[in-house]
């Protein structure tokens, strides 16, 4: 693992550093799909993970809350820190640490339960509330949180499903930070959403930012142009760049990342 690379000479002096990836490989049986990856990711900011399709971007994502332990044939090597703790560490539940480390997927996945359910059920196998009123409490909140109350709060028993598709990805969203996390891992949560959704959507990426790290990963540069501070751009399983948004945008330093950002490969 080689700690002195430009990026992270750059990241040491990172304000209010939360997670800390060194040296991180992945592999699907024979095919090594992230190749020595290390990058700090700062509380409270939105990063957005870029780069063309099979890049390793979602596996990459999959790291800062185990999900790959969950692919029989997925090999994760390296380090990652979450506030200075190895959540690689044997003593690790990784059902503890993915309510710390909360996911939206691309495509909304509502349990098959009411709504004040899907928001309620994280709370509940945590034990986060003491009785029915502090779980209404959470429940609220949560849903305040991802915009969605207003249009929830007459038909919180009815199913999540019958949301349209922009409210249940909103509802995902209030079902993972429910749990408290201060983590939010979102991958191409829009892709499925109409633009009013996804800008609905945006705008909250915004909000949340007040309260957890958001990391992001995103077909659309300018998704991560809009929502997002720092970006990673990834290419054939490596980090090539990470850097300011506007920079990465505006000026970025490796020939392929310029490349991608001006639609030459991708
Ligand atoms: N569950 C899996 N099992 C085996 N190989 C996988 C699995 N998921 C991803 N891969 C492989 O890992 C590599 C990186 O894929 P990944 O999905 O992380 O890329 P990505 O940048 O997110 O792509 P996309 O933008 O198309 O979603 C690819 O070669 C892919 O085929």
């Amino acid at each position: 693992m080689n700690d002195m690379t430009p990026v992270n000479r750059k990241l040491g002096t990172m304000q209010d550093l939360k997670i800390s990836a060194r040296g991180v490989q992945v592999y699907y049986g024979d095919n090594h799909a992230i190749k020595d990856v290390s990058v700090d990711i700062a509380h409270k900011t939105v990063t957005a993970f870029i780069g063309p399709s099979g890049c390793g971007k979602s596996t990459f994502l999959r790291c800062i809350n185990r999900m790959n332990d969950t692919i029989d044939v997925a090999r994760v090597e390296g380090d990652i820190l979450i506030d200075g703790e190895d959540i690689y560490d044997p003593k690790v539940d990784p059902v503890q640490l993915r309510a710390k480390v909360g996911m939206v997927f691309q495509k909304p996945n509502p349990f098959p339960k009411s709504i004040y359910d899907n928001v309620a059920y994280g709370p509940k196998i945590h034990g986060l509330a003491r009785n029915k009123a502090e779980l209404d409490e959470i429940v609220e909140k949560s849903l305040r949180k991802a915009a969605l109350w207003n249009e929830a709060k007459d038909r919180l028993n009815a199913p999540g499903t019958g949301l349209s598709g922009g409210q249940q990805q909103r509802l995902c969203i209030a079902r993972a930070i429910a749990t408290a996390p201060e983590v939010l891992l979102m991958d191409e949560p829009c892709s499925a959403l109409d633009p009013i959704a996804t800008a609905q959507v945006e705008e909250l990426i915004d909000e949340l930012r007040q309260s957890f790290s958001v990391v992001i990963v995103t077909h659309s540069m300018q998704q991560a142009a809009r929502v997002s501070q720092k970006t990673a751009f990834f290419h054939l399983g490596n980090l090539v760049e990470y850097d300011d948004t506007d920079k990465i945008f505006t000026n970025p330093q490796d020939s392929r990342t310029e490349s991608y950002i001006s639609g030459r490969i991708g």
